[in-house]
């Protein structure tokens, strides 16, 4: 992917340990940059690396004018502290749109964010593109991590839905998510969800993806989501399935926001 100048866009990951769950992610968004002709770089640090030199990849990757957008993925280990780390990406190399200001703007009315993080980004794309109206409805949002959760309920917010966020020390979770047009399940607990959960009709984003043991798969497990997939998709009006759904869609939100990134570094806006 190039401009009439040559320029192409460029994303580094900063990956810390060999979670193989992490692994794969990286994988699915070094394969997609390929596929999309965006130029990625990695860091692999150890599992039992030091704060410095986190940092030390990250102002390396801030130097690079090749770099348009910088990645750290999470969690990091307990010893590291991730706020701190956070913090120390740049602002407009923050592709994954969880720098504090970031969020902080995001929260605020009146604000834009440089970047929106990539999965509620993509579970408000999947919406509009499906023609899902959002304004004036009622979603609910199971979760409310930094990462997943919590930015989604701001950014439905955003465009005038009627919120209301369910988390682990919600009693009746079920009697609250079947008032919802819209429930978007981030809890990371397999098959919470249960069809006698939701409305008839209601819109479903599946965000959760559990691995569970499968010796019959590839990698003796397979994926599934914090939706039960066979009831839901019998009560729910439209479903986004677990894989095949929201994970690919974040992935492409990632190389968006690169590609935006690298157009406001060039002045190609
Ligand atoms: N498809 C994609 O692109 C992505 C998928 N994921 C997946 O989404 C899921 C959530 O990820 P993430 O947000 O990082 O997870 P976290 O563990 O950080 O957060 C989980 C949230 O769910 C809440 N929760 C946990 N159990 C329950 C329950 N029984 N009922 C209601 N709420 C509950 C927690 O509540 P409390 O705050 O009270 O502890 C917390 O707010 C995971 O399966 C993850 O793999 C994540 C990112 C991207
Ligand atoms: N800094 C940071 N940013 C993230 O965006 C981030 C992160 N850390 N840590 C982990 C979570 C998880 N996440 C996923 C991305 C793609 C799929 C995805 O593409 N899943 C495929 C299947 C993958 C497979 O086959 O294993 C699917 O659902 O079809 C899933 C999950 C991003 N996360």
């Amino acid at each position: 992917m190039k401009n009439s100048t040559g320029n192409v866009p460029g994303l580094a990951l900063i990956m810390v340990g060999q979670g193989r769950d992490s692994q794969t992610y990286v994988r699915k968004k070094l394969g997609a940059c390929e596929e999309a002709g965006i130029q990625s770089k990695i860091s692999t640090l150890p599992e039992n690396c030091t704060e410095d030199q986190v940092l030390n990849a990250l102002s390396c990757f801030h130097e690079d004018p090749s770099i348009h957008g910088i990645l750290v993925q999470l969690p990091l280990p307990q010893h590291l502290d991730e706020g701190k780390i956070l913090n120390s990406v740049h602002l407009e190399k923050d592709v994954d749109g969880f720098h504090p200001i970031n969020m902080g703007n995001l929260a605020m009315w009146g604000r834009e964010p440089l970047f929106l993080p990539c999965t509620p980004k993509g579970c408000i794309e999947l919406l509009i593109r499906s023609g899902v109206e959002i304004s004036g409805k009622k979603a609910v949002v199971i979760g409310r991590s930094n990462i997943v959760g919590l930015p989604m309920s701001l950014l439905l917010q955003r465009h005038h839905a009627i919120v209301s966020v369910v988390h682990a020390f919600t009693r009746n979770p079920e009697q609250i998510t079947r008032e919802a047009d819209i429930v978007v399940a981030a809890a990371g607990v397999p098959n919470l969800v249960r069809g006698s959960w939701l409305k008839p009709g209601a819109v479903v984003l599946d965000v959760g993806t559990n691995p569970v043991k499968d010796p019959s798969c590839e990698y003796g497990h397979r994926l599934i989501g914090d939706v039960c997939y066979e009831e839901a998709s019998r009560v729910a009006s439209a479903i986004t399935p677990v894989p095949g759904g929201v994970g690919p869609v974040t992935v492409a939100m990632l190389l968006l926001n690169t590609l935006e990134s690298a157009k406001r570094a060039y002045n190609f806006t």
